[in-house]
């Protein structure tokens, strides 16, 4: 059974720090085994990466191998049932149509001094996308993270993905034909990221890595941060739900078992205000469990970093979500629209009782590559704007510099650099 907490219990705050402190996503193991790996990446390249890929994934390949070609990935995408590239393309298409409404616009204007001051977007010229695939395969994900990366106008995506013992699910392959990516290499984990970030024979070195994945996926992306950008720490996914007694627990248990489902690091949270929804979830939730394929997995994620809370008020709740800074909110509500200005860290917010997070992982349109572990205090879900960067524009005639000389060079002179102040009063009365 998960943890149960309830806000009244004098013993509260400690267990539920200890549950916001929960090593989901980072040990000290990890850390190190990654950082190893990155090494052997970076000093034996393609060798090191079809090793650790054969010993990882067991694919079977060979530094010659690592790349598919266009009539593999033409092949495999051809087996995919109609319904299933339809479903695909509807995907694609919602993802594209709300992603292009994040597109930056430029602007200049010029002040009343005559200084001219800008803001330009471009786009950055290779990115790497990381499509997780050891315990499930992710085709959505291909479309999540490339649909943005075409809308900023990305010239170079090159995406890599785990084949565990040499498999790739088709509708991998068809997503990216649908997203128009050519460029994919079947290897996965901490040393893609590597080879990603600083290159190797047949891997050209990328700019920037984004995407999700397990904790070593996210582990080396906060290792590899510099060499390249990253997006932002997206790891094991979680949800927290919030409901009141007008939620209906069938649903609610079925949301946070769909979260659970992820495995290896998942967590699932119930927050409510109903002591006896919180029953009546818990008991849901064994037995759709009982009923699961996959029951394992999603057991596992929610027993070991899932909990049902018990709370006096739906500020109280809006309190927690905030300290927790889950991926994905749920707001289990008649008006969740009153709740919502209460929810200020949240990767993505889900309104009412009809808006199951799955329907965000899919096909909702809205990007399902979001914050993991807290980071929702300070990062946002996937976007256009990750692909983009700003430059900023200044201009000054010579009456606008005039003018703005004196305090220019009042601060050169207090920070003791004499030479920024005499670039400008050189440009003076001459
Ligand atoms: N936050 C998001 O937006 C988001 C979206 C989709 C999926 N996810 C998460 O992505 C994750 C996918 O995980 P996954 O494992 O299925 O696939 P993955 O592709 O992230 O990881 C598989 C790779 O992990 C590496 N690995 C596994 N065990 C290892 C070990 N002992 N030592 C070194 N490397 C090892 C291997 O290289 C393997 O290729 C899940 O946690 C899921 O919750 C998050
Ligand atoms: N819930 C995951 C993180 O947002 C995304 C996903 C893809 N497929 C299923 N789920
Ligand atoms: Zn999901």
């Amino acid at each position: 059974m998960p943890l149960r907490l309830d806000s009244a219990d004098r013993d509260f705050e400690a267990r539920f720090s200890d549950l916001l402190a929960g090593k989901r996503e980072s040990s000290r193991d990890v850390s190190d085994a990654v950082a190893a790996i990155i090494a052997d990446v970076r000093s034996r390249g393609d060798a090191a990466v079809a090793e650790l890929t054969n010993r990882y994934d067991k694919a079977g390949v060979t530094a010659d191998t690592l790349r598919l070609d266009a009539r593999e990935i033409g092949a495999a995408a051809r087996q995919v049932p109609d319904n299933v590239r339809a479903a695909l393309q509807v995907a694609h298409d919602r993802i594209r149509a709300h992603h292009e409404k994040q597109k930056p616009q430029d602007h200049v204007y010029t002040d009343a001094l005559g200084v001219t001051l800008g803001t330009r977007w471009t786009p950055v010229d290779a990115v790497g996308i990381y499509v997780p695939g050891g315990l499930a395969s992710y085709p959505s994900s291909v479309l999540m993270n490339a649909v943005p990366a075409h809308v900023a106008g990305v010239s170079r995506i090159a995406m890599v993905v785990p084949t565990p013992n040499g498999e790739i699910n088709p509708a991998i392959l068809a997503a990216a034909e649908i997203a128009g990516i050519t460029e994919i290499y079947r290897i996965g984990g901490a040393q893609a990221v590597a080879a990603l970030a600083y290159g190797t024979a047949s891997i050209a070195r990328v700019d920037k890595v984004v995407g999700p994945g397990n904790a070593y996926v996210a582990t080396a992306k906060r290792q590899v941060f510099g060499q390249v950008g990253i997006d932002m720490i997206a790891g094991p996914s979680e949800v927290l739900v919030i409901a009141d007694g007008s939620a209906n627990p069938a649903w609610v248990a079925a949301d946070l078992i769909a979260q659970a489902e992820h495995g290896a690091g998942a967590q699932s949270i119930l927050v409510t205000t109903d002591s006896r929804l919180a029953g009546a979830v818990a008991t849901e939730m064994e037995r759709q469990l009982a009923l699961l394929p996959k029951q394992a997995l999603a057991r596992e994620g929610w027993e070991e970093f899932g909990a049902i809370i018990t709370v006096a008020s739906l500020d109280q709740a809006a309190d927690l979500a905030n300290r927790i800074a889950s991926e994905h909110v749920e707001l289990a509500l008649d008006d969740p629209q009153a709740l919502l200005p209460a929810i200020r860290h949240a990767g993505a917010i889900f309104l009412g009782h009809h808006t199951p997070e799955a329907i965000g992982d899919y096909v909702g349109g809205s990007n399902h590559v979001l914050p993991t572990a807290r980071s929702a205090r300070f990062a946002s879900g996937l976007g256009v704007l990750d692909f983009m960067k700003r430059t900023s524009l200044l201009g000054c005639t010579p009456s606008a510099l005039s003018a703005l000389a004196e305090p220019a060079v009042t601060i050169a002179g207090v920070e003791d650099l004499d030479g920024h102040g005499r670039s400008i009063s050189i440009r003076l009365n001459t």
